[in-house]
């Protein structure tokens, strides 16, 4: 017969948290689940009354628990937040078509007004398109660099005041440690930070800083959440490889162990020499993005789409000074993106990152 909850000493346990190896009736583990992300919440102050936030949803588990949470969360506290699901259709057949139905349920399901801005329509090509030119090497360069604006400009459209993503504690653990090897302190310093994204026109908030993602999993089967499970075609084995199997090694030994790798990476400070790397961001002279070189790396990506050279962004690390329209017959011009006062927000390039290791992985 299996042993009592631990919370709660009446009902029988049904699961052993991955967080606390306490053993919990289902109950008691989603009160525990949820409170803690209600906690980070309230603690780090990430929304303000009366805002309105974008969550950027891929239908993965992540995402779709957060809807759930934040939906549940903000009418059990009354936060007097106005959510939205805001979905990138990156062009992926046999992927996120069918990720994005499991959003429209979604959308359904939680009653939450859902946009989908696309990469065809933002940019004038798919990412099948895209991998017919580049081929499987440096696709998911593109894409990381595509979506992080995308996602901007489709929460730009809602006139959202926030977007909120699903990265967890093992994206954060894995983001510190790979920062570590690589010794980018400047990034090491930055990217444990709940709200992020001086480079972008809107802050960005990882309400799952601190949940494990064994613990989103599990809340997700239990609840019987619909989400969508499938690796993207183009990407199976980028996701950030040795870093990942490193943090779950560590988890297993010891589960306290993201959360450590976490409190390791915020109590780094850097110096004035790190802190001189940092970019000054400005406008793009192409699509007004927010940038830190004269032209965005989506519009020197695009150049090289256009141009017939897909490879000329990924070659250069940074920036171009070349001239010309890199929007291509019957896609939507960029529209124009306000920037957000720097000073409001801490920096995390998370999302960037991403990019930068998926680059790294592949080259
Ligand atoms: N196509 C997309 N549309 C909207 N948001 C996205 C999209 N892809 C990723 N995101 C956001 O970025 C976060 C981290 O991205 P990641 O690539 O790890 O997501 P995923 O593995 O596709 O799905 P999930 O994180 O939801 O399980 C997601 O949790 C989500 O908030």
């Amino acid at each position: 017969m299996k042993r009592p909850c631990d919370h709660c000493h009446k009902e029988r346990a049904a699961l052993k948290r991955p967080k606390t190896s306490e053993q919990l009736c289902k109950a008691c583990f989603y009160s525990a689940f949820e409170e803690e992300v209600h906690e980070t919440i309230c603690k780090t102050k990430i929304f303000r009354r009366g805002e309105a936030v974008a969550i950027g949803v891929s239908g993965g588990k992540d995402s779709t628990v957060l809807a759930h949470v934040l939906s549940l969360l903000n009418q059990r506290h009354d936060y007097g937040l106005q959510l939205f699901l805001l979905s990138v259709d990156e062009g992926i057949t046999g992927y996120r078509d069918h990720s994005l139905d499991t959003v429209r349920r979604n959308e359904q399901q939680y009653s939450i007004p859902l946009k989908i801005v696309s990469y065809k329509d933002l940019y004038g090509w798919t990412m099948d398109e895209i991998v017919k030119q580049i081929g499987t090497k440096s696709n998911c360069t593109f894409c990381g660099v595509f979506r992080r604006q995308a996602l901007d400009r489709g929460a730009v459209l809602l006139n959202a005041d926030k977007i909120a993503t699903g990265h967890n504690a093992d994206d954060v653990a894995e983001t510190v440690l790979l920062n570590l090897i690589r010794g980018d302190l400047p990034r090491l310093a930055r990217c444990t930070n709940i709200i992020t994204g001086e480079d972008s026109p809107l802050p960005r908030v990882k309400p799952f800083k601190y949940t494990y993602e064994k613990e989103i999993v599990m809340y997700a089967y239990f609840k019987r959440l619909d989400y969508f499970s499938t690796e993207c075609v183009y990407a199976p084995f980028a996701a950030r490889g040795a870093a990942r199997d490193f943090v779950k090694q560590l988890e297993q030994a010891r589960p306290r162990a993201i959360l450590d790798l976490i409190t390791s990476g915020e109590s780094f400070r850097i110096g004035d020499t790190a802190q001189l790397k940092l970019p000054t961001p400005g406008n793009c002279t192409r699509c007004n993005y927010i940038s830190s070189q004269p032209v965005c790396k989506a519009c020197v990506l695009l150049e090289g789409l256009n141009s017939g050279q897909p490879r000329l962004g990924v070659a250069r690390s940074r920036g171009s000074k070349k001239k010309g329209n890199p929007t291509p017959p019957g896609a939507t011009p960029l529209p124009a993106v306000p920037s957000h006062p720097a000073s409001s927000i801490h920096i995390e390039p998370l999302s960037l990152f991403c990019v930068y290791s998926a680059a790294m992985d592949h080259s």
